[in-house]
């Protein structure tokens, strides 16, 4: 049985939200492998909405990247989740299982989309690393040449998934970040691999990122990592608690609150809908969105 989904985006971060409420299976790393390389339908997260399982949690969501990995968190697609399900009913607030924990999201005025992402950890068997560092505000890793590293020194973070942010002088633009970023991503101090940004303080208030993502590669905008640069920059006492971050596809509003829930705020876009069969990744687009 073929499952409906919708493809949207959040400030260009590819999102495919499938709707597998009231069935029993999944979508198979085999269709989202399929999916990703197809044109149509490339992506860089699914999220699949599932019926709750846990009390007190609206829906249970399933992400995926765009290599078939599961991941434990993803804001963009969590936004666009809440702008899916709050089209179908009058529900503005909704509280999600994720396998990195449970989160809470609502849509605001202008269809904004605020989604609470939880507490971030810092401990280094959370983020996880593979060795013991005590202050994970800077950990020991460099990329290039010894005595004059391209970036060096990352904090790390799990924001219910793993970050590793290097704060840079120059503009992100100006690093090469589709070479190293695969490089750390896979180096062994992750053992569940990373996340990896590059961020530039610009003032108290304002940071701009860019990064490469696990499972996925480069991509438009990372909510997640987007908390990873803040919370990091505030830690290493850079900017406020309160922080645009500038991401290649648009601004990210952050606010890490002295409760240390971590609430980000940004826009969503739907694109088109379909069906999909959530065992191979075939799908049709619906005739009216072909039409348009
Ligand atoms: N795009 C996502 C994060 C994807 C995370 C994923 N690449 C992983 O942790 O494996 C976001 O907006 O937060």
């Amino acid at each position: 049985m073929n499952a409906p989904f919708a493809r949207m985006n959040g400030l260009g971060n590819r999102i495919l939200v499938v709707d597998m409420r009231g069935r029993g299976d999944h979508v198979s790393a085999q269709a989202a492998i399929a999916l990703a390389d197809s044109r149509e339908t490339a992506f860089d997260q699914i999220m699949a909405i599932h019926d709750p399982r846990l009390g007190g949690t609206d829906q249970r969501i399933v992400i995926l990247n765009a290599d078939g990995s599961e991941a434990g968190a993803c804001g963009n697609g969590t936004r666009c989740v809440v702008s899916a399900l709050s089209a179908e009913t009058d529900q503005k607030q909704f509280t999600f299982e994720t396998a990195g924990g449970v989160i809470s999201a609502k849509e605001i005025e202008g269809g904004m989309i605020a989604v609470d992402m939880g507490v971030p950890r810092f401990g280094w068997q959370d983020i996880p690393l593979s060795e013991p560092f005590q202050d994970t505000r800077h950990i020991e890793l460099a990329v290039g040449p010894a005595d004059d590293p391209i970036v060096h020194s990352p904090a790390v973070v799990s924001m219910g998934n793993p970050h590793a942010v290097f704060f840079v002088d120059e503009d992100v633009w100006s690093y090469q970040l589709e070479q190293f970023g695969p490089l750390v991503e896979n180096h062994p101090i992750f053992p569940e691999r990373a996340n990896v940004s590059i961020a530039h303080v610009r003032d108290k208030t304002t940071i701009d990122l860019r990064t490469w993502e696990r499972g996925v590669g480069l991509t438009e905008a990372c909510g997640s990592a987007a908390c990873a640069a803040a919370v990091s920059a505030v830690r290493r006492h850079r900017t406020g608690r309160h922080v645009t971050v500038n991401l290649p596809g648009g601004p990210l509003d952050l606010l890490w609150r002295e409760d240390d829930h971590v609430i980000m705020t940004g826009a969503t876009e739907w694109e088109w809908s379909g069906m999909l069969n959530p065992a191979t990744g075939t799908f049709r687009r619906d005739q009216e969105a072909m039409d348009a």
